[in-house]
């Protein structure tokens, strides 16, 4: 299993190879970005953090080799890519800020990577992010299930971690989902949510558990507003888990940035919904019952990541 992580000279990108590599799931990890020029100096981001993540390995106890370039030759016969390159916001800025510029770095790294891995499975983490999976589609020439982005693990991650935090129970006993898109309208479902089992309404009262809904809305602002930049750890984590699924053939269910046909009542757009990981990519999207309420707010999402993806037809042209 060759797996290749583009922007790995950042912060997303680098924590998402070194997630994959402690794994160890994989053989090779590539690290791809572009490099750097300071006056007459050259820096090498990505050959400089994969040496150093390699380094880690006699003690983490890993096997994945980790190994860094900016020349795409070294990602051919990838199966899976991860696109974190681009540019992140910044206090004051939302995704949608970022649209033209990403849009056309992970359309030109997209083309570059099924150039020499025509197969590949492609997770696109940059922002903003359902549209971005949609450009890396457009141009890969890839089927759907072969492409796809990463927000709802990490949606449902910051949700699932503040709720343990009020409830004092540990994070790996909460279940929960979130759909629609990967930005203030997302919708998380406390019908779906559970901590071992029990239905999470019997454990917190609805006025603290909508603070918290709230909370996990604008999750990634909050992170904005703390450091100046955005989110890496969650973030770089939570690609990282979609690889794993994928390269194991673990049939797992994820919310994902996935290609509508008409599931959940729209078509022709990415947007967040469970999907279930395997080998194929994703091999199916898992239809749940959504109740009015809940349909109404999935409905506005989609219009929120329709609005988007006309202004990226605006600006493509
Ligand atoms: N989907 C999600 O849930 C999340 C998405 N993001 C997004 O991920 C992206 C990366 O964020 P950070 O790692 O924090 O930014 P960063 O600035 O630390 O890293 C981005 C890297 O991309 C590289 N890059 C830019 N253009 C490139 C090109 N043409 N080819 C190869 N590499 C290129 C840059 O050199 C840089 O090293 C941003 O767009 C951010 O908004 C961040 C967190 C969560
Ligand atoms: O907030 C941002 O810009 C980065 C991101 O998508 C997140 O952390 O959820």
């Amino acid at each position: 299993m060759k797996i290749t992580v583009v922007g790995a000279g950042g912060n997303v990108g680098s924590t998402a190879a070194l997630t994959v590599a402690q794994r160890n799931f994989a053989k090779q990890v590539v690290a791809i970005d572009l490099e750097k020029k300071d006056g007459e100096k050259t820096f090498y981001p990505a050959k400089g953090r994969a040496l150093d993540q390699w380094q880690t390995a006699p003690i983490h106890g890993f096997s994945t080799h980790l190994f860094g370039s900016s020349n795409y030759e070294d990602t051919k016969g990838s199966d899976i890519c991860i696109i974190t390159a681009g540019v992140p916001r910044r206090p004051g800025m939302s995704r949608d800020d970022l649209l033209s510029i990403n849009a056309n770095i992970v359309k030109s790294v997209t083309e570059q990577l099924v150039a020499h891995s025509p197969d590949t499975i492609i997770i696109v983490v940059s922002n903003p992010l359902d549209v971005m999976t949609y450009v890396a589609w457009k141009a890969s020439g890839l089927p759907s299930s072969k492409v796809m982005g990463m927000a709802g693990i990490l949606d449902t991650a910051r949700y699932c971690a503040f709720l343990a935090e009020e409830l004092n129970v540990s994070p790996k006993d909460i279940q929960c989902q979130i759909l629609g898109g990967h930005g203030d309208t997302m919708v998380p479902l406390p019908r779906y949510t559970t901590v071992s089992g029990i239905p999470i309404r019997q454990l917190i009262s609805d006025e603290k558990l909508n603070a918290i809904i709230e909370r996990a809305k604008v999750g990634g602002g909050e992170l904005v507003g703390l450091m100046g930049t955005s989110a890496w750890y969650a973030p770089g984590a939570a690609a990282a888990q979609m690889a794993e699924a994928i390269a194991l053939d673990e049939n797992r269910i994820f919310p994902c940035s996935a290609w509508l046909t008409g599931e959940f009542g729209h078509k022709d757009l990415y947007i967040g919904v469970p999907v279930k990981l395997n080998r194929q990519g994703i091999s199916e999207i898992v239809q749940i019952d959504l109740d009015a309420d809940e349909q109404k707010l999935f409905d506005d999402s989609v219009a929120s990541v329709r609005t988007a993806l006309e202004d990226l037809e605006r600006i493509m042209k």
